[in-house]
């Protein structure tokens, strides 16, 4: 085995195709992959698990040796499983995940048992209960990265992981935090696995890792600072046109080792002005500018999205466009038959496999009495929870044991965006994070948030981490990155002259009121 060079960080800006460029690496690599040692992707959501291999599975067959994963499944899969009990008595050898927190567990706990201990009691009750958990094999979703972290720390743990991985790519690099950098940086100094990470430090929107005080200090920017990096900037976008690309500039401009991040537009494309919509009572008044602008680019319905920060914000847009509106990951692509299918089964407290088995079905079967609640609930003949339970026993001549675990108005929802083309994307900025349409109203909730994300200070942007609210500047900048052609900002309060200054300073155009003087000169 040779010694490897340095872990190669790209620093890149919205749109500049990171996954896109880390795929073909990706490929590049393969060629070189030894049988018996593991080339690992690591990346932040189980839908950008999917995307990365769905672009893979495009152009080559995937090997058994190339793990593409979430961060949570890498670790346990070749950390806390193989390894978290060796060195470790404390620690089960039969391991059983738990999809929640000890917080969680704990909380559970406490509100059953009606007391509210104080913080020390309650770290030593923590303690001990993270103690007892790892002793029957129980790990929770937080002690994943500890347990890990711990483990490679054992100098025989470390040898034997660095001799497994040849490759590491991460994906997103900006939202790691120091538990997982920490084990990078173990396998960086074991000399033996390529490193390759890449990502954006304006994206980082997670909430702040205890461990982390400072912005400074999220591990993407401290790698940028270490010699044992080669850290290479990509300054192209893709994705927008010149005036996106122009303004989002603005907020970008971080210096590293005498470099200082911009980018250019890509496909040369002017734009249109970023314009701001200045209507205040509600989202419907903003609608009708925001679709001039969209008829005026010819950008269809399904290309057009509404983004906020708060959830009470998006509710107001879904409110806004009647329901009429389709959700980024899934109601895309969610089936009306398969979340009736699963309403259904779960109402009756059974599995689909279980509840053919019981009753001399096929899915298909199952797939036709979906059809049918769907008709009854566009006919209206089910308009509650109560109609869903009388329609399924009159029906089917099932009775509905468990309380229904769903809102009618929801499934309604699906049910109308599936068949109505007509509908516009409508999510908050995290969930919307490493996507893109051809049109996006960005709305504050108010002056304040609005402030905060055309806030051009690197120093101020970086120094909000405001951990209680999440509410950071960078969130802005995630929501402005996402637009390919026409982007609009709107606020539903007022602003003042001040804010009106700042948003012409910044190039965006502000409506201005139709009734003028005439110019005396
Ligand atoms: N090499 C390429 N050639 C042509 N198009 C590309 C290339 N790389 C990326 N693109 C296109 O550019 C757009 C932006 O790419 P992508 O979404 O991968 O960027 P990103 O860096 O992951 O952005 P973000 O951080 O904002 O999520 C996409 O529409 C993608 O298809």
């Amino acid at each position: 085995m040779v010694n490897v060079g340095k872990p190669k960080l790209v620093i890149a800006g919205p749109g500049a195709g990171k996954t896109h460029g880390m795929v073909d690496e990706i490929i590049q690599a393969l060629k070189l992959l030894e049988r018996h040692r593991y080339m690992i992707v690591v990346t932040y959501t189980n839908s950008a698990t999917k995307n990365i291999k769905k672009r893979l599975g495009k152009k080559i067959a995937i090997p058994p040796n190339l793990f593409i994963g979430t961060i949570h499944s890498f670790l346990n899969k070749f950390i806390v499983i193989p390894y978290s009990s060796l060195h470790n008595d404390d620690v089960n050898g039969e391991k059983l995940f738990i999809q929640c927190g000890t917080d969680d567990v704990l909380k559970r706990m406490f509100d059953n048992s009606g007391e509210t201990p104080d913080y020390k009691a309650k770290n030593y009750i923590k303690s001990r209960l993270t103690t007892s958990l790892h002793k029957n094999g129980y790990i929770t979703y937080d002690q994943t990265l500890s347990l890990a972290e711990k483990a490679i720390t054992n100098k025989r743990i470390k040898e034997m992981l660095s001799n497994r991985i040849q490759f590491l790519y991460v994906d997103e690099f900006q939202d790691t935090g120091n538990k997982m950098f920490s084990i990078i940086e173990s396998l960086r100094k074991e000399k033996k696995t390529i490193i390759y990470c890449v990502g954006d430090p304006e994206q980082y929107i997670q909430s702040f890792d205890s461990s982390i005080k400072n912005f400074q200090n999220i591990p993407i920017l401290k790698a940028s600072r270490m010699n044992q990096y080669e850290t290479e900037l990509n300054k192209t976008n893709r994705r927008s046109v010149k005036t996106i690309v122009t303004f989002l500039n603005n907020f970008s401009k971080r210096v590293y080792q005498d470099n200082t991040f911009e980018q250019h537009c890509h496909n040369e494309i002017p734009g249109t002005p970023v314009k701001f919509i200045n209507a205040t009572q509600n989202i419907t008044s903003m609608l009708p500018e925001f679709f001039a602008r969209c008829e005026k680019e010819n950008i269809p319905h399904k290309e057009r999205g509404i983004i906020a920060k708060k959830n009470d914000v998006v509710k107001k847009a879904i409110a806004a466009l009647n329901g009429n509106v389709l959700a980024p990951d899934k109601s895309a692509k969610i089936s009306a038959v398969s979340e009736i299918k699963d309403t259904l089964l779960s109402s009756l407290g059974t599995n689909q496999s279980a509840f053919c088995e019981a009753h001399g079905l096929t899915p298909f079967d199952l797939r036709i009495m979906a059809v049918q609640i769907i008709r009854a609930i566009r006919s209206e003949m089910i308009t509650n929870e109560n109609s869903f339970a009388i329609f399924v026993k009159d029906t089917f001549g099932y009775i509905i044991k468990n309380d229904i675990p769903f809102k009618l108005e929801n499934l309604r929802q699906i049910i109308v965006s599936n068949t109505n083309a007509e509908a516009i994307m409508v999510s908050n900025i995290h969930r919307f994070k490493g996507l893109e349409l051809d049109a996006i109203l960005a709305v504050a909730k108010n002056e304040a948030e609005l402030n905060l994300w055309l806030e051009t200070s690197t120093d101020f942007r970086d120094a909000h981490s405001d951990r209680g609210t999440s509410d950071y500047p960078r969130l802005g900048y995630v929501a402005f990155s996402r637009a390919r052609k026409v982007l609009c900002i709107a606020c539903l309060e007022s602003i003042s002259d001040n804010t009106k200054q700042k948003l012409n300073n910044l190039g965006v155009e502000i409506d201005t009121p139709t009734l003028q003087f005439p110019s005396l000169i």
